[in-house]
């Protein structure tokens, strides 16, 4: 991979590389586009198998946030970081305060919050070096761990695509097959199982599919049946790319609605659902709850005004498909289409000379 190629073909802003060998700390920081304001955007934590991979990652999710907070209506901008190493086995507190120290070194420019094998307990260590961390403990007057809150907001993303599908947004009596049912979904079946949703679903942890099965009356099935079994909305809510040429013609929902991430395994798969009629809730739009959530720690975290913004979710999904309706592109098109509208229009905004930044008159002496 050509790095400043790669940067310069999507417009990155920067790339850090953080290294500390006495605590084992492998990290990169990426910010992709600062427009709206600090990159926020969650710390990963995982085994990459090269550092060039770690950095792809960092990069794609880093542009991934970009959008996902301009569609959210936040004044925040896209950076990611992800940490080299196993969350289960290669974690100390040291590395997270030396983590810490790098972001602190940012001066503002990248928040930090929870991702994929990072946790509260991680923000606090690293709230021991910086105040740029997001989804820290409750006890710090925070909002703690957002996948609850993440999970609210693709209960009503859902219920905005069931709209556009069915005619109405009562999940009453819906079929819903569910692949994953972690942090987030079990939330959501919470949720679909007091409306009075059917769920079917499948983890490859069997503890979690019993969980479900227990509390929600859910039907079980192997993790290769999810596709094909006879449902109203396939909610994908464990991995990306699950989107793709395999899958799509075995799905009989006519709606796409979860939380994974990276859903399309290539845009082409997101126009080919779009021409086939399915009705595709954009991943990065209906899971934004969670940054939403943190994001409103910023402003002294309430949680009512958080859960509030949260349940817009619903009005940003009906845009996104009267968008792709007006435009007659996919709903994906569509929410990217009103990110980067609004990124254009701010910059627009806050393009002219405000005396307090830096320029040529700064200089004279
Ligand atoms: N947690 C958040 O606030 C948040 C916010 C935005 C997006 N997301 C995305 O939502 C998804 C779920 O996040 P989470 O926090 O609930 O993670 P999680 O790890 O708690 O849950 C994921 C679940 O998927 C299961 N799984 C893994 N591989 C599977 C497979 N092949 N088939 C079926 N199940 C499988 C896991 O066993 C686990 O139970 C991820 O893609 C994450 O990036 C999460
Ligand atoms: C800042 C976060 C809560 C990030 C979250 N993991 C997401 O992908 O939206």
């Amino acid at each position: 991979m050509e790095i400043i190629k790669y940067m310069e073909t999507y417009d990155y802003e920067q790339l850090v590389i953080c290294q500390d060998k006495t605590t084992g700390l492998k990290a990169f920081i990426a910010i992709h586009d600062t427009t709206l304001g600090p990159a926020l955007g969650g710390t990963r934590m995982w085994t990459y198998a090269s550092e060039e991979e770690a950095i792809e990652d960092a990069l794609r999710l880093a542009r991934g946030m970009t959008y996902k907070n301009a569609a959210a209506g936040l004044n925040l901008g896209g950076g990611k970081a992800v940490i080299m190493g196993n969350p289960k086995t290669d974690k100390n507190d040291e590395m997270f305060r030396a983590f810490g120290r790098f972001i602190e070194g940012l001066n503002g420019r990248y928040i930090t919050a929870e991702d994929v094998g990072t946790t509260e307990q991680d923000m606090d260590l690293i709230h021991l070096e910086t105040d740029y961390v997001t989804g820290v403990s409750a006890e710090f007057g925070s909002s703690g761990n957002p996948s609850p809150v993440t999970a609210l907001g693709v209960y009503v993303g859902m219920k905005a695509a069931a709209k556009e599908a069915f005619g109405d947004d009562s999940l009453k009596g819906k079929t819903i097959a569910v692949q994953g049912v972690g942090n987030v979904a079990y939330t959501m079946c919470e949720y679909l199982h007091e409306e009075g949703a059917k769920l079917i679903v499948t983890d490859i942890n069997e503890e979690a599919v019993q969980r479900a099965v227990d509390n929600f009356g859910a039907t079980a099935v192997g993790i290769n049946e999810i596709y094909g079994v006879e449902a109203d909305i396939f909610s994908p809510c464990a991995l990306g790319a699950v989107i793709n040429d395999d899958t799509i013609p075995q799905l009989k929902a006519k709606v796409i609605a979860g939380s994974a991430n990276n859903q399309l395994k290539n845009p082409e798969h997101g126009d080919k659902i779009h021409e086939m009629g399915f009705v595709y809730a954009p991943d990065y739009v209906i899971n934004s709850g969670g940054v939403i959530n943190v994001a409103d720690e910023l402003d002294g975290y309430n949680r009512e005004r958080a859960l509030k913004k949260v349940n817009t979710i619903y009005d940003t999904i009906e845009k996104i498909f009267a968008i792709s309706k007006r435009d007659n592109i996919p709903s994906y098109v569509a929410a990217d289409r009103l990110a980067e509208e609004r990124i254009a229009r701010v910059a627009k905004a806050r393009n002219s000379f405000l005396q307090k930044e830096k320029s040529v008159l700064s200089n004279r002496r």
